[in-house]
């Protein structure tokens, strides 16, 4: 073990706690010794008891770091919040909006992207190619020509039954005792008290005595016979059908397992997956996944491109698989708008709970979804109860939150973005007073060796940081493991991710409390990275002398000369 260290305590405290990881570990390990390394000035301690370690912030003789690069290196609204509000004060959840008719000029893009918008969702569903290409490059130019720092979401439509949109009035009301033949014959017009579904098989396996339920609820039917393929219903409890709204059975209480005969990649969503690698787009998000196939799929097919696969938890199914799930895919949707429709609703906060918390011991980022602020589809206001929903995610630690129809088509989706913000920030700061991160609990995920040693860096450098109170933590990441193993144990400080692959500082942008920088980085010489990208910091006067950092490394040697390198760091900004 190598200790950067004035301080003989520290060192020898290191020596007698046998728990202590590999700090400042350069392929040396030394035990029972104290070897003496650089030398340095002080770092002020917070927290447990004053520590002083090598501060090394060497500024001059630094290598010019190229203008383009530099301002390429941090997005223009993580800079403006940090100068606001400074470190601590930096929004740590992320924040993704839907992007639909009534948000998609360059100019309501932008300022959806100054009010923090992190990555930018087009759902599938609708609209044409043209429209969604049309967006994506609009978001790319603002990220190019004004430095923010959007990622790009596409959504895929999956494989539901619903009834189909024939284009005719918006909704029909169905009323109580009324009777409704559903069928999947093609229908002339639209003929009174009959509802037609997309899919031929919409009704295998269904009995006389069957209870149908429109939308999770919206309205309810009771099979009473069945024709061939077609079912005749009662209508049992009044409400409206909506274009395409989704079906539901239900038999003694309980659903009946349904559409895992519907694949959950038609030959559609292959023809957007395609268009979205075409537009390097940075995630697909995979509608009604039931198991891990189809993302172990997707992932194939997108080998050794970084577009990240986002599994949507919305059917029973799914929450039965929940882990395989979890394992295959880059990250995770709570999509309760459908599972409000597959599930029971009530069961929804448990099962949303539940989902994050599995996320995150298992690092995969994950977004809340669907109505976290619906009534601002119509209002200029939230509902207290809705705050109170963001609220909660925000306390379960969620990685994102996600507007839908408040973006895509309400007339208050900028307003619904900053009551995302400022009830995000809030929650979080609470979460700091409260000091709830210290109650995480976190499951060991590696195997081999330098994974775990990569895992026990960031779970101690987490602790460090909190106990320190230092005001930043900087990370040096290819593929973004490091980031998300620090962020896995939501730290006080924000992460400043610094990477030399774009891939990868686009699909950080979706992780908790990660800052992700576009940098160029030396495979092998750590030290410049550390120099430079303080000094990048510094330079743009967001470091201040006095401030403390600390850096978390893990280079992995790229030649057979060079050694591997992981160290906790903490530097005082001179
Ligand atoms: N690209 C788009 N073009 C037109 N309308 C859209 C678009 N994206 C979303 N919408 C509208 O916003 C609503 C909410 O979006 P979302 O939750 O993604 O879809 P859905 O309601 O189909 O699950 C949709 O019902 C649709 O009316
Ligand atoms: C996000 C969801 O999916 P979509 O909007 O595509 O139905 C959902 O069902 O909650
Ligand atoms: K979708
Ligand atoms: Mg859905």
């Amino acid at each position: 073990m190598a200790v950067a260290t004035s301080d003989s305590i520290l060192a020898r405290s290191l020596i007698t706690d046998r728990r202590s990881t590999n700090f400042g570990l350069k392929n040396e390990v030394c035990r029972g010794k104290v070897v003496p390394c650089r030398a340095g000035g002080k770092v002020k301690g917070k927290g447990k008891g004053r520590v002083e370690v090598k501060a090394a912030v060497q500024i001059g003789g630094l290598e010019e770091v190229k203008k383009a690069k530099e301002e390429m290196g941090l997005d223009v609204v993580s800079e403006e919040e940090l100068r606001e509000k400074g470190f601590l004060g930096m929004r740590k959840t992320k924040l993704v909006c839907t992007i639909g008719p009534a948000c998609c000029s360059p100019q309501d893009l932008e300022k959806l992207a100054l009010g923090g918008m992190n990555v930018a969702r087009l759902n599938m569903c609708h609209n044409t190619r043209d429209w969604h290409r049309d967006v994506i490059k609009k978001i790319n130019q603002l990220n190019e020509e004004k430095g923010f720092c959007v990622s790009v979401m596409i959504d895929t439509e999956g494989s539901q039954i619903h009834v189909l949109d024939h284009g005719a009035p918006s909704s029909v009301k169905a009323e109580e005792g009324s009777t409704w033949l559903f069928t999947a014959q093609k229908l002339e017009g639209s003929p009174p008290f009959t509802i037609q579904a997309n899919y031929e098989g919409f009704s295998e396996g269904i009995e006389v005595g069957d209870e149908l339920v429109i939308d999770g609820g919206m309205a309810s039917f009771q099979v009473i016979e069945k024709v061939g393929n077609d079912l005749r219903c009662k209508c049992t409890d009044s409400g409206l059908f909506l274009p395409r709204a989704k079906f539901s059975f239900w038999r003694n209480g309980k659903l009946v397992a349904r559409n895992s005969e519907l694949p959950t990649l038609s030959k559609k969503d292959w023809a957007d997956i395609e268009f979205g690698v075409s537009e390097g787009v940075d995630f697909i998000a995979l509608s009604f996944v039931n198991d891990a196939d189809p993302v172990r799929q997707l992932k194939n097919y997108l080998y050794m491109r970084s577009t990240r696969v986002l599994a949507k938890v919305e059917s029973l199914e799914s929450l039965q698989k929940l882990k395989e799930i979890v394992e295959a895919s880059d990250g995770i949707m709570v999509a309760r708008g459908d599972l409000g429709v597959e599930i029971p609703y009530e069961q929804i906060p448990t099962v949303q709970e539940e989902i994050t918390r599995v996320c995150r011991e298992m690092n995969k980022p994950v977004i809340v979804a669907s109505q976290l602020l619906e009534s601002m589809v119509e209002y200029p206001t939230p509902t207290r109860a809705e705050v109170a929903d963001v609220s909660e995610a925000v306390r379960q630690y969620a990685d994102a939150l996600m507007l839908s129809g408040e973006s895509a088509i309400g007339p208050y989706g900028q307003k619904a973005l900053s009551i995302l913000q400022m009830a995000s920030s809030r929650m979080e700061l609470w979460s700091r007073e409260e000091n709830r991160q210290s109650i995480l609990h976190q499951r060991r995920l590696g195997v081999s060796l330098p994974d775990r040693i990569a895992e026990q860096i960031c779970n101690c450098a987490v602790e460090m940081a909190n106990n320190l109170g230092v005001d930043a933590i900087f990370v040096y990441t290819k593929h973004g493991q490091m980031a998300s193993l620090l962020s896995r144990n939501r730290p006080y400080p924000p992460i400043f991710a610094f990477t030399s692959d774009n891939g990868t500082r686009m699909a950080l942008n979706l992780q908790w409390g990660v800052i992700p920088l576009l940098v160029e980085l030396s495979d092998d010489d750590m030290e410049a990275n550390i120099s430079t990208t303080i000094e990048l910091i510094r330079r743009k006067g967001l470091l201040k002398p006095g401030d403390v950092v600390m850096v978390v490394s893990d280079l992995t040697p790229t030649h057979i000369n060079s050694t591997a390198f992981q160290s906790i760091q903490v530097k005082t900004v001179v």
